[in-house]
């Protein structure tokens, strides 16, 4: 058990669970974009860690850039996501992997969505380590999921609570 702030937290996946995710979606991406030189986007701050580790299993060439959004506070949605960053490159043509450490309702990508049709990508999926099928409300096919995970409150491996949790190398979800 651990505490954050006010809210006790209990383990849920281990850092070998995790590992086997992060090495399932390295293949699928290694089969998907082989010889393509992929542009990876990774969704600061959460999917540090997992856009890090999946990142250095993929074997040909690519690139790698990073958007900063927000939309949680505390433990539940605010509705309202924001682009607080925005791109440093050219996506135009590319083809574009957005990495994620969740996708929970979804309204992040949804705004991500919006970014990339701007920019006129020649093709974009979703690789996310977890994935919150209950919580999920929008149509977009989410190709790459490393873990299904019911729909509870979870911190560790980049995900934090209220900015602490982030550096945790396994998960924990909120005590009940
Ligand atoms: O599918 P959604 O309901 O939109 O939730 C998913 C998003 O929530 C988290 O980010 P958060 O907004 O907490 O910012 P952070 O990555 O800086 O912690 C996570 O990193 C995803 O980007
Ligand atoms: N820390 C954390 N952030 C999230 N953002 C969306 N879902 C979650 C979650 O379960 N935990």
């Amino acid at each position: 058990m651990i505490q954050l702030h006010d809210l006790q937290f209990e383990p849920f996946i281990s850092e070998a669970e995790i590992e086997e995710a992060i090495a399932k979606v390295a293949i699928s991406l290694n089969e998907e974009y082989k010889g393509q030189n992929p542009v990876f986007v990774g969704v600061l701050n959460g999917a540090f860690m997992f856009a890090s580790d999946v990142i250095k299993r993929f074997e040909g060439d690519c690139e790698v850039s990073f958007v900063k959004l927000g939309s949680y506070e505390g433990t539940s949605t605010t509705g309202t996501v924001k682009t607080l960053v925005g791109l440093n490159q050219k996506l135009k043509g590319r083809k574009v992997i957005i990495l994620e450490d969740i996708v929970d309702t979804g309204n992040t990508l949804e705004e991500i969505n919006r970014i990339l049709e701007i920019e006129e990508v020649a093709d974009y999926q979703v690789a996310t380590l977890f994935f919150k099928p209950e919580a999920y409300k929008k149509d977009f096919e989410i190709k790459f999921k490393g873990l299904e995970i019911p729909n509870k409150f979870i911190v560790g491996y980049g995900l934090d609570y209220d900015g602490l949790g982030r550096n945790l190398t396994q998960v924990y979800k909120r005590k009940e």
